[in-house]
């Protein structure tokens, strides 16, 4: 189970979570697995989530993302290695330049023992449907969604055990969002070796995905691909150093390009 709280955060319970939550507040009186109405009137909304907030915080792996992350403005940098990713970046995806310049703000992200980010999609949500959210470049209008075209992710060190880069639905031939939610696969935390594909970080590697299709008539940016969800598995022994940078676009190809868009 799947939960978001407030502050943002997604937590992810499983029944034997969950029936010590009951029991510690004393909800499941008759011990049927299920809770009543009546049952549940006997705590306050409030007093509730606080429980769930204390019991959760007391329990950071059960979150979504358990790892620290930091950000570099390559604008108010200047590194040599730096300006080598970019190159590299230019030379492997062929892109035009002024896609790769346009945002160029690096996220580094540190793992620690039992770090683990579960599955998600770095593009954000997109339905397929017509009032699926927009796609923009950064988010200053509030109706759009930064739409991260690439994936360019780089191994800093090795890890000695866990830590991979899982992808869960990797190349399924059919896609069904519902029984996927529900399901296990996405809690990469627990269930990392369900994935489809998984990849053992070394140092110095880069794993590179196009979260988006082409659009078939106008060649250029198309919606999300939804077998992109994909995420960190836990590391067992050492520590994980990651970068990501990420190559955003909409499916407007004259603003794309367009330096100060
Ligand atoms: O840690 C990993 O291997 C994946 C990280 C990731 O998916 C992200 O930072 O968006
Ligand atoms: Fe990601």
């Amino acid at each position: 189970m799947r939960i978001t709280l407030e502050d943002g955060y997604d937590v992810y319970f499983d029944d034997d979570d969950l029936r010590q939550m009951y029991e510690e507040l004393k909800l499941d009186q008759n011990k049927d697995d299920y809770i009543t109405v009546n049952e549940m009137r006997t705590v306050t909304p409030a007093a509730f989530s606080e429980f769930v907030d204390k019991w959760t915080d007391a329990r950071p792996h059960l979150k979504s993302r358990l790892s620290e992350q930091a950000w570099i403005f390559p604008d108010t940098v200047n590194d040599e290695v730096v300006d080598n990713l970019k190159e590299r970046m230019l030379t492997v995806l062929q892109l035009p330049r002024p896609l790769i310049d346009k945002y160029d703000a690096i996220q580094v992200v540190k793992y620690g023992i039992g770090g683990h980010y579960n599955a998600h999609i770095d593009s954000g949500v997109d339905t397929g449907e017509d009032n699926s959210l927009t796609c923009c470049h950064l988010k200053l209008a509030r109706n759009c969604r930064i739409c991260r075209y690439v994936t360019f992710m780089v191994y800093l060190n090795d890890v000695e055990k866990g830590g991979e880069t899982a992808f869960p639905v990797a190349n399924n031939s059919t896609y069904d969002v519902e029984a996927l939610r529900h399901g296990k696969k996405l809690n990469l935390n627990k269930y990392c070796n369900k994935s489809n594909l998984m990849i053992k970080p070394k140092k110095g590697k880069a794993v590179i995905w196009y979260n988006h299709f082409i659009n078939e008539q106008t060649g250029w940016f198309g919606h999300t691909d939804q077998l992109t969800w994909h995420g960190g598995c836990p590391v067992v022994k050492g520590t994980k150093w990651i970068l990501n940078r990420w190559i955003n676009a909409t499916p407007d190809r004259k603003l794309d390009l367009k330096p100060e868009y």
